[in-house]
């Protein structure tokens, strides 16, 4: 077959691809494309505008303090009152899982919805240097009912060269009988107050939305393992001229791992891998410099995972691999959180993964030229992300998803990822940035291999 055959080929391939998998779930899909004078909450916060050509990197607001932050917050209805969401209660805990479990992120037909389990949202939330008052509720007074929520947990950022003290937003929520009443704006000032308050004046979130205005867009791609139910739950679609088996053929995936040394990783080895992550991801332009402590709870788990009979059970799965001599050349990790099969089906969950945090030696020293490098590279990490397929198989994930973050773009490929319809735009609060690969092309959406993303961090 001639080359261009081949390449149009896989382009056709790539689109069948784009269009048979992944129903991906897009947050704030509700939110209409507006023009940018309608943004009338986000065009009066410290954030860039869309059409701001940005000269230079850096704060947007003036350098303020504490004492000139407000000492209480917005006032709200008075049926409601603002909480501390107290994640260490299991009561407390269950209330959130309730209200996220509810109305938290679904896909555009609302057929699926996150599934945060208790065992998750409180590994998410009470990270090292987490607090009681960055968990931030509406309850409804009389009943108690919890009704919205927003979060922040503390990370220290790496945008290019500068080092960010900042937070991390998460599990922004309104009940959907409180919607479009100008409530997240009021939880927003409220979270960014608490932290301000504690002189930290930067954040970073993400969302399917698009809001003024993204430092960086990556999209979502899928790797069906369980395509028989994928399929079933309306998941994944089957591309015309092809049968059901035929596509549970094309996902069939070995029984056994391959790379020889590959095992659990345990807390002795959280040293080695420091080391080895840190100069991994050294070469991203927006990345968090994790501690030891954090390595620990963000790869380990938090006590009670890490305490858990079955590690099976854990939602952050993390595996090494171990040369004869000792040394840690490579790690990788995926968390799970499952999707709730919402219309009436035979299955109540869609059990999916998402590739997490990864570090490899292999294409770092030797051979010395960039071309040879990420050739080493991109073969190490199609082992590896390989034998992340199996484990997960093993544990009963149907469906791996990855961004196109990270060297992402280097084995999606190969190991038959397909392009989902999600995006991930990630945004910086009161920083100017210039904008971040995310391993996409901006015009079509698709990634590309040689074009490499520059985002290195991975959120919830
Ligand atoms: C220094 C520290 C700083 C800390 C703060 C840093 C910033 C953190 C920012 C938050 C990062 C969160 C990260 C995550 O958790 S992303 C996950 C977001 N959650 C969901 O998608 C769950 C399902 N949806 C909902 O619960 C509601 O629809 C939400 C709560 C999302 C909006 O509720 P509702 O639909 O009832 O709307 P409203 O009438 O109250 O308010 C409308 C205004 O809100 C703006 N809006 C809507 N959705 C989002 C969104 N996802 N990020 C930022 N802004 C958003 C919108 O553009 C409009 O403003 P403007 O267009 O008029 O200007």
């Amino acid at each position: 077959m001639s080359d261009d055959k081949k390449e149009s080929l896989q382009k056709l391939q790539q689109l069948l691809q784009s269009l048979q998998v992944g129903q991906q779930v897009s947050e704030t899909s509700s939110l209409p494309p507006k023009k940018k004078d309608e943004y009338k909450f986000w065009k009066t916060q410290p954030v860039a505008s869309f059409e701001e050509k940005i000269q230079s990197e850096g704060p947007i607001d003036e350098r303020k303090t504490p004492d000139d932050i407000a000492d209480s917050p917005l006032p709200l209805l008075s049926s409601f009152e603002w909480v501390n969401v107290d994640m260490e209660d299991d009561h407390q805990a269950d209330q959130l899982y309730d209200l996220l479990c509810n109305h938290y992120v679904e896909d555009k037909d609302s057929s699926l919805r996150f599934q945060y389990s208790q065992k998750f949202l409180k590994w998410a939330l009470k990270s090292p240097r987490w607090k009681k008052d960055w968990h931030v509720g509406v309850r409804v007074k009389e009943s108690g009912k919890l009704v919205a929520f927003i979060s922040a947990i503390p990370v220290n950022l790496s945008v290019r060269e500068k080092k960010i003290e900042s937070v991390e937003i998460n599990f922004l929520c309104v009940h959907k009988q409180l919607r479009s009443k100008r409530l997240a704006p009021i939880l927003i000032k409220e979270i960014t107050r608490r932290v301000n308050k504690c002189d930290i004046w930067h954040a970073l979130y993400s969302g399917g939305g698009v809001i003024p205005t993204p430092v960086s867009t990556c999209r979502y791609t899928h790797r069906p393992l369980n395509f028989g139910k994928l399929y079933e739950c309306g998941f994944s679609g089957l591309p015309h001229n092809t049968t059901k088996e035929q596509m549970i053929a094309r996902y069939t995936i070995g029984s056994s791992t391959k790379l020889t040394g590959l095992r659990s990783l345990e807390s002795k080895d959280l040293d080695q891998v420091k080391t080895l992550f840190d100069t991994f991801q050294s070469k991203y332009e927006l990345y968090q410099n994790f501690t030891t402590e954090e390595l620990e709870h963000w790869l380990l788990g938090d006590k009670e995972q890490q305490n858990l009979e079955n590690q099976n059970d854990k939602v952050i799965q993390s595996f090494v691999v171990e040369n004869d001599s000792g040394e840690i050349t490579d790690f990788v990790s995926f968390y799970i959180l499952p999707f709730g099969v919402l219309q009436d089906n035979v299955h109540k969950t869609v059990n999916v993964a998402y590739l997490f945090y990864y570090a490899t030696t292999a294409g770092l020293k030797e051979p010395s030229d960039d071309i040879e490098a990420t050739k080493v590279l991109k073969h190490r990490l199609i082992e590896l992300v390989g034998d992340v397929l199996v484990l997960a198989k093993q544990l009963g994930i149907d469906v791996l998803n990855a961004l196109t973050s990270q060297d992402n773009t280097l084995f999606l490929q190969d190991l038959k990822f397909g392009l989902g319809d999600g995006y991930l735009h990630f945004y910086l609060f009161n920083y100017r940035a210039f904008p971040i690969d995310g391993g996409i092309d901006k015009e079509t959406g698709k990634f590309d291999e040689i074009k490499r993303s520059k985002v290195g961090v991975v959120m919830l």
